[in-house]
């Protein structure tokens, strides 16, 4: 089976204009995003392998936030999934696959989670 390192950044509270209704096309509201990158992985991790080696988690988050533009609006979260995915794939050829998962924090009544999960592999 073929080696993988998976990083991980779950949860992610990002503010983004994006939504199918008039009223959501003028003010970000709150989104949960969580992000999921499968990468190539070297043979073995030493005790002093460099991060160079791996890729840095906080690239996960910048693209879940300061990478998404700000003067945007994104009908369909999908969209900002998108972006993120996009990102991702440009910053580093080593990734080749990248999950991310987004729950509109405002449409919940009850505590329910209400969102999406778009899966790309690199092409
Ligand atoms: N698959 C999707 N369904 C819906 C979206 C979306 O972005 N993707 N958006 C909406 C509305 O914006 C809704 O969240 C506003 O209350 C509805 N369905």
């Amino acid at each position: 089976m073929t080696d993988r390192l998976t990083l991980n950044v779950h949860d992610l509270e990002v503010m983004v204009l994006t939504g199918i209704y008039s009223e959501e096309t003028h003010l970000p509201q709150p989104l949960r995003i969580s992000l999921t990158v499968d990468l190539a992985v070297p043979d073995r991790f030493d005790p002093d392998t460099p991060l160079s080696a791996s890729k840095n988690y906080l690239d996960l988050k910048h693209a879940a936030t300061t990478a998404l533009p700000t003067g945007v609006h994104f009908t369909l979260v999908e969209a900002v999934a998108e972006h993120i995915c996009e990102t991702l794939f440009l910053q580093d050829a080593r990734v080749t696959r990248v999950e991310v998962s987004i729950v509109k924090l405002a449409i919940a009544e009850a505590g329910e989670s209400i969102g999406i999960t778009l899966v790309r592999n690199r092409r």
